[in-house]
């Protein structure tokens, strides 16, 4: 008999869902399988501010398939310039669920980012005071530091000293890629988690160059050794609290990968499922998949999980789930392929 599994509903707690044709593009493939998703900011203008994150839901909104009880929930793009009142602002309100720091320069669309975190203080005590958590791409943009020790040498020089300093705000690692990572997170406490990806638990750093270079497979944080990957591993199925889902899925137009200076971002939200479905059942974790996509994110942020479940298949997903998606005048969206054949799928209903 085909083996089948039940979990509660997952969320997304790291989703790009950009704008425009590529907004009404992409939603879809998000809001079928998840019950919510943290919204990532990073749009060109980004959003700054209270009247920006507003318009933005009600364009999501405006895109969300009517039968889909998907929720956007809306975060604040972190510049040296935001107004702590909005951040309190925001909270009482319960439209402003997390604020975004990227360090300037540091990955797609953080120009607007921040320099000098001594100028954010005011709204890091705004956050902690309101109980906004911030979450981090926690990379430093030093020219002098490997690409591939980035996220080491920002938990050093960034995250420790912020913790420090504020010591009751609420923080989310994103996206994390090392061991470094996911041990600074293991001993973090309460108000520290971490969100992993479903390309880094199943990429190392060899296959973004396996027989050539392949730009589908190039994010940051870039993938690493893959020492690293069996970390990640380690982390995401062990059922602790402090590891859950955040898909990073970050859809780019073919033309933006595949060219002489390619962008950087991973377009996994159609294959999410079935990857970590194949994660999970390799690591012989399968009854610890539910924590890590559906229980411990919720648990961080303080929300109720969903209230209805979602059924996996033993059964190879159909191959139009690797069909580009089609985002009209900005072009087709290549969806991620691991080296390998998956063998779950999102089961029907
Ligand atoms: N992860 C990526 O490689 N890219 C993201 C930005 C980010 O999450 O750092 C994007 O917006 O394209
Ligand atoms: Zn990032
Ligand atoms: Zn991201």
């Amino acid at each position: 008999m085909t083996q089948r599994i039940e979990i509660i509903r997952p969320d997304d707690w790291h989703l790009h869902l950009r704008d425009g044709a590529m907004l009404k593009a992409v939603l879809p493939r998000s809001a079928g399988t998840f019950g919510r998703a943290i919204i990532m900011p990073n749009l060109k203008p980004p959003v700054r501010s209270l009247d920006d994150l507003r318009a933005y839901r009600r364009r999501i909104e405006a895109a969300t398939p009517a039968a889909s009880r998907f929720r956007p929930l809306m975060t604040l793009y972190l510049t040296e310039e935001t107004d702590p009142g909005e951040i309190a602002q925001g909270a009482a309100s319960g439209e402003l669920t997390a604020v975004k720091l990227y360090p300037a320069g540091a990955t797609t669309n953080s120009d607007a980012g921040v320099k000098d975190m001594s100028r954010v203080a005011g709204v890091l005590a705004a956050m902690e005071k309101a109980d906004i958590p911030l979450l981090v791409h926690g990379e430093v943009n030093d020219p002098t530091v490997d690409i591939f020790d980035r996220e080491a040498v920002f938990i050093e020089r960034v995250l420790a000293p912020l913790r420090r300093d504020f010591p009751g705000l609420r923080i989310v690692m994103e996206h994390i890629t090392t061991e470094e990572g996911v041990a600074y997170a293991s001993e973090g406490g309460d108000r520290l988690g971490a969100t992993i990806t479903p390309h880094h638990l199943m990429i190392n750093r060899s296959d973004i160059f396996r027989g050539g270079i392949r730009p589908h497979l190039y994010c940051l944080p870039i993938a690493k050794r893959e020492k690293h990957r069996l970390a990640l591993r380690k982390a995401a199925t062990s059922g602790d609290r402090r590891f859950f889902l955040g898909t990073d899925s970050a859809p780019h137009p073919v033309g933006a990968k595949e060219c002489a200076c390619g962008c950087a971002g991973v377009f996994n939200a159609p294959v999410t499922l079935p990857c970590l479905a194949q994660v999970f059942d390799e690591e012989g974790a399968l009854d610890r998949l539910e924590a890590f996509a559906s229980l411990n994110g919720p648990a961080f942020y303080k929300m109720a999980p969903n209230d209805d479940r979602i059924a996996l298949i033993k059964q190879p997903p159909e191959e139009a789930v690797f069909d580009d998606v089609d985002a009209g005048p900005e072009g087709q969206v290549v969806v991620f392929r691991p080296d390998r054949p998956l063998l779950w799928s999102v089961a029907a209903g």
